[in-house]
């Protein structure tokens, strides 16, 4: 794990632990020895630390912070290194992030290739630095700096780095032949004043005021997060106290965090994040065995707000569209749109005015569909009308070239009726983008009964080039991210309906972590579109819709929203939906007088008896409602693992990273009580099929022992229980 070498006066100490570096066991215990035995050779002047391999080191081992700690500590390596009678050198390629860092401060010098990655990005999965860092940055950078750093977790280039002290020196080309050569100017010199531990911090005197400061940004950019007000403590701490004091502080805020749920929902997050983009079909091919089919050229069918914003999410990547729109009012607008789009992106610094005249010209409006013959891949996007999209499937299959993928932007559609109309269904597969397409990192494809492996691993190789969190799902009536937040919505609305107001809801699954409650959602996104997807389902069905109703083909309903779409309120395009609007702050939301006698009367009307709903109530309604359906959607097999349904929902309807997605939420809580609380409330509501136990749940609840979530998906067919 660490390859010790001696090149003349110097030793080597090449950290080998691909493919990250990470600081493993086996690793300080490596390193731990090479100093030892670097010290104990003769022929050895000085010591280089490198990284084998692409990358200097990425830190801890995350994996390891769930198990019971073995070996050496990171501490007690790096005072190993520090006390070194012989220079240490760390030379930094690729990143020095986390424990790297730290091993690099714990060095006496710090050399690195321009290229190299910076930072302290613990505090990203609820962690401070907490092998020195917090203590040795600000001896190095300065308070304000060190507090930036650490709190944010963001990464920093070696430029950056150089300029505020943490590296000596910063080269072009390979850092171990100019950490060679640095090493002929340190030997010999005293390193006493190259020891952080013996420095001091050198603007420790306005430190409260930067404190405070960097607190109340800090409390602002991420609410209700404890780490990033731990991690200014402890830099705080870094001033005010002795270096040994402000140390074991730190040691003891880091034991504080490592057993925080909010870090072990991050470090779950971490992880699941990752395993995501690893599909896998039932026919075995999966993404290590299946190549994807480049895609040089791309057509979106659509003008509309998901249109455009898939068209500026491919230009944006490179990727040139054809845009086709038959309302040439639409496509000028959509145009217009898309560039408007693109100049806020320069505004905001994440393009250049170049790029954006780039993107600008990789698009192209057309008003038919004949254009998109030769085109690799056509993203539909039109509305939700399974008629409609059949239609236009069914003439793409026979203008387009044999090889083009055919994806519908579908939310709710059966992918294997949509690839029906065509004589390819082989290449037909569900791209599900989520509003806003070019803000939102979600992108949910679905495949059907003949979708082919190639097809799937294209979609999601396009999806990773265009910056999306790709997760995989099998096709049914509106695939995992909405047919999961159905439940959770209802059920926001039935409480509404008992005794809640909108505004109460939407506080309790706020204070939960949810940056904005359903109903608030619902406002921005139009009660209108909902409206017109329930009046279109009714048409479907041959239902004829009423608002005097509780119950339809068996189910509960309330026609609230519709109540407020009778009046005329939109959301935040009218100025009033759930909430009012006042037009000199149109995005703040003002709870309305006029909507409680709305529900008041409508509760009258129905005979319906409000009563208080508690805040606990609020939260098991919606989320254990939605965890029934996610272990219906496992069980069937919708999804792969219980991880993709809680990305779905992390980046889908931005469920608190921390709180990891209602699947790692129920595993905290326990499946055996979240079984029995779906219980009482499918006795309580017997009218919400959402309530009807899934049998997967049921089995792992009955379980004597709790089933890890890496198990869950074992006991589908098993019949053992
Ligand atoms: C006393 C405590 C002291 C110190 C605390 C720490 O050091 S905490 C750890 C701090 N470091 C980090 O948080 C870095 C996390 N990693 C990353 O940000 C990225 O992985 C990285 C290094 C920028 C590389 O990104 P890239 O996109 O190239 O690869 P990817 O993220 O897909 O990772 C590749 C595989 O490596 C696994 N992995 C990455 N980092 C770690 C880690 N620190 N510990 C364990 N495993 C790590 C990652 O899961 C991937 O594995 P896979 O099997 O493919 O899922």
């Amino acid at each position: 794990m660490v390859d010790y070498s001696v090149d003349r006066n110097l030793a080597i100490l090449g950290i080998n632990n691909p493919p990250v570096n990470a600081l493993s066991f086996h690793v300080r215990e490596g390193l731990f020895n090479g100093i030892k035995q670097a010290n104990a050779d003769r022929r050895v002047e000085a010591i280089v630390i490198t990284g084998k391999g692409k990358t200097y080191c990425s830190g801890a081992d995350i994996r390891e912070f769930s198990i019971p700690s073995a070996g050496k500590g990171l501490v007690t390596l790096g005072h190993r290194i520090e006390d070194s009678d012989k220079p240490v050198i760390s030379a930094i390629h690729g990143n020095a992030l986390g424990g790297g860092l730290e091993i690099a401060l714990f060095s006496h010098y710090r050399v690195a290739n321009k290229n190299a990655k910076i930072g302290f990005p613990e505090v990203l999965i609820g962690l401070l630095p907490g092998a020195e860092g917090t203590i040795r940055l600000p001896r190095v950078t300065g308070l304000a700096f060190a507090m930036d750093a650490i709190a944010s977790g963001r990464r920093f280039d070696a430029q950056e780095a150089h300029k505020h002290g943490i590296l000596d020196t910063i080269c072009d080309g390979d850092v171990l032949q100019e950490a060679k050569a640095f090493s002929k100017k340190i030997i010999g010199q005293p390193l006493d004043q190259r020891r952080l531990s013996k420095t001091h911090v050198k603007d420790a005197a306005d430190v409260d005021i930067k404190f405070e400061e960097a607190l109340a940004q800090i409390k602002r950019k991420y609410r209700g997060l404890i780490a990033p007000i731990l991690c200014l403590k402890s830099v705080r701490n870094s001033a005010k106290m002795s270096f040994d004091e402000a140390a074991a502080e730190e040691m003891r805020l880091f034991g504080e965090l490592l057993t925080s749920s909010q870090s072990i929902g991050l470090r779950y997050s971490f992880f699941a994040e990752r395993s995501a983009p690893k599909w896998k079909l039932p026919c075995g091919a999966c993404a290590d065995n299946t190549t994807p089919v480049d895609v040089k050229t791309t057509g979106v069918i659509g003008a509309g707000t998901m249109g455009s914003g898939i068209a500026v999410c491919l230009i944006r990547a490179g990727i040139p569209v054809i845009l086709v729109e038959k309302n040439q009012k639409m496509l000028d607008q959509a145009i217009k749109t898309i560039s408007r789009i693109l100049t806020g992106s320069v505004k905001l610094n994440r393009m250049t005015e170049k790029q954006r005249e780039h993107s600008l010209k990789l698009l192209k409006g057309a008003s038919t569909l004949d254009e998109l013959a030769g085109v690799d891949m056509v993203i539909e996007a039109v509305y939700e009308n399974l008629e409609l999209k059949r239609e236009i499937f069914h003439q793409l299959d026979k203008i387009c070239k044999s090889s083009t993928l055919l994806c519908s932007n579908t939310s709710t559609l059966d992918i294997d009726n949509i690839a029906s109309a065509t004589q390819r269904p082989d290449k037909v597969v569900g791209t599900h983008f989520f509003a806003p397409a070019y803000i939102m990192r979600l992108l949910e494809n679905v495949y059907g009964t003949k979708t082919s492996p190639t097809t799937v691993a294209t979609v999601m190789e396009l999806g990773k080039r265009i910056g999306k969190i790709c997760v995989l799902v099998k096709t049914c009536y509106a695939f995992v991210a909405n047919r999961t937040n159905q439940p959770f919505g209802a059920e926001a609305s039935f409480m509404v309906e008992e005794g809640a107001l909108p505004q109460d809801v939407d506080t309790v699954l706020e204070n939960f972590g949810m940056p904005m409650g359903p109903f608030k959602v619902s406002d921005l996104s139009g009660i209108d579109v909902g409206w017109r997807i329930r009046q279109e389902v009714a048409k479907a069905l041959g239902l004829k819709l009423t608002l005097e109703t509780r119950y339809r083909m068996g189910e509960r309903i309330t026609t609230l929203a519709d109540r407020l779409y009778e009046m005329g309120r939109y959301g935040i395009k009218t100025g009033k939906g759930w909430y009012r609007y006042e037009p000199t702050n149109p995005r703040k939301p003002i709870p309305d007088p006029d909507v409680a006698k709305m529900i008041q009367k409508h509760c009258m009307d129905m005979g319906i008896e409000r009563r208080n709903i508690p805040a606990q109530e609020v939260i098991e309604r919606c989320l254990f409602s939605a965890i029934n359906e996610s272990f219906r959607v496992l069980e069937q097999r919708i999804a792969e693992k219980p991880e993709d349904i809680d990305v779905i929902w992390q980046y889908g309807f931005s469920f608190p990273r921390y709180g990891g997605g209602p699947m790692f939420y129920a595993s905290q809580v326990g499946l055996k009580k979240v079984f029995e609380k779906i219980c009482i409330f499918h006795e309580q509501f017997p009218y919400s099929s959402h309530w009807v136990p899934s049998d997967l749940l049921r089995k792992l609840a009955s379980h004597s022992t709790e089933i890890p979530m890496d198990k869950w998906t074992q006991f589908i067919s098993s019949s053992k229980l």
